[in-house]
């Protein structure tokens, strides 16, 4: 008998992987502990506009993401984001410009995931925290106790730490899997009544709590957004001051902005703080995708190849080719 095919994590990596084996005839049923999908790629939704806390847009490098990317702009899930580019460091800001093409999800980022899950069967708000064999198949079992299945397969689509512990049932799998450490970024958005007397919509920044700052309602489809910054601090700082309160990351954040923006920036009117407990990855892996396929567990995200978005989605449509090469088999 044929069951549906699992899916743990809708980010760009499960949504890949599971937009590849419906497109095979294969029936997947997705899972999410969030409210909507889109993982690292999530806008958060707020009094002044949807805000892109995580991925701040993406570059493409790879000739089968580039098709993808392609066929997004035509569905107008994406734009070409061409901002005005800046780098700051030692306390210099000086313009950067450079002919990298960057694409963002529009009017927000979620967007494109929204996008990409289309119709295909989802259930959010659901932390699955065990993967376990049931009589003859995979089921799963959520934070409440509830119990999901049965399944064929599990495509586990988290950050690595989050995926060690669901393919527990495949030990060696999950060593593989726990290899991979992931770094934290806390982000901040500061929303300001007057916009900033300054030309820059992007700056990557060196020597400071801060790696980047962006003009969030600079970007295309954000118009109506007050003047509103996204600032993220590197993982140095982030791991240093992993347990503050938010309010001082926002404090010391907007101090860390003031300093670099060489504008006067008065106090904010909005502020959010956001941690991302397991925002990077640490080094690349040339994996594509791991899976104990005798098992019928795989996993796929980021962290299995660059820890980018490009590298994600390739990371989902390889998880996708292991486990349909397997079928075939
Ligand atoms: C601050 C920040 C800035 C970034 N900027 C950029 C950028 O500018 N450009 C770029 O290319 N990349 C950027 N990245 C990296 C990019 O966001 C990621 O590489 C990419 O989004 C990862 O996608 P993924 O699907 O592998 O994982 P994720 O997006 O993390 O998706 C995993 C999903 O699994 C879900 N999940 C986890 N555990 C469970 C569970 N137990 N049960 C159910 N669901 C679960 C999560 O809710 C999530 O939706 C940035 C990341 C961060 C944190
Ligand atoms: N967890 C995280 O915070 C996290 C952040 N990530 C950031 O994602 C972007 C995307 O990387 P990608 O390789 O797709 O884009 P770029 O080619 O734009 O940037 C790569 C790095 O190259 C430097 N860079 C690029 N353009 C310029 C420029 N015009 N001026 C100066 N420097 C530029 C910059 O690196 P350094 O600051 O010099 O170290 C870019 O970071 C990227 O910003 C990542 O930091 C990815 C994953 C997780």
């Amino acid at each position: 008998m044929t069951f549906p095919i699992a899916i743990i994590g809708t980010g760009i990596a499960g949504l890949s992987a599971a937009g590849a084996l419906h497109a095979a005839g294969l029936e997947v049923q997705l899972f999410d502990k969030g409210r909507g999908s889109g993982g690292r790629m999530a806008s958060k939704r707020t009094e002044v506009g949807a805000l892109d806390l995580g991925a701040q847009y993406f570059t493409c490098r790879d000739r089968r993401f580039a098709e993808a990317v392609q066929q997004w702009r035509d569905r107008g899930w994406i734009a070409e984001w061409q901002p005005s580019l800046y780098d700051s460091a030692n306390g210099t800001l000086r313009p950067s410009q450079d002919e990298q093409i960057r694409w963002i999800g529009t009017p927000r980022m979620s967007a494109l995931t929204r996008g990409l899950l289309g119709d295909m069967p989802v259930r959010f708000s659901c932390r699955i925290t065990e993967v376990f064999h049931g009589k003859q198949h995979w089921m799963l079992q959520d934070a409440d106790g509830k119990a999901y299945g049965p399944f064929n397969q599990v495509v586990v689509a988290t950050p690595s730490p989050e995926a060690a512990q669901l393919l527990a049932a495949a030990p060696k799998l999950a060593s593989s899997v726990a290899s991979v450490a992931m770094e934290p970024n806390w982000a901040v958005a500061l929303s300001f009544e007057q916009p900033l007397d300054t030309p820059v919509d992007g700056c990557f920044i060196q020597d400071s709590p801060l790696e980047w700052a962006s003009r969030n309602h600079g970007k295309p489809g954000r118009a109506s957004q007050p003047d509103t910054w996204v600032l993220q601090a590197n993982s140095r700082w982030t791991r240093q001051y992993l347990d503050l309160v938010k309010d001082q990351v926002i404090e010391q954040l907007y101090g860390a902005f003031a300093e670099m923006i060489g504008c006067t920036v008065p106090e904010p009117v909005f502020g959010l703080a956001h941690r991302w407990l397991y925002g990077r990855p640490v080094g690349n892996h040339g994996w594509g995708a791991l899976a104990d396929s005798s098992l019928g567990l795989y996993a796929c995200g980021d962290w299995c190849l660059s820890g980018r978005v490009e590298g994600a989605w390739l990371s989902g449509q390889a998880v996708a080719r292991k486990l349909l090469q397997h079928r075939a088999s």
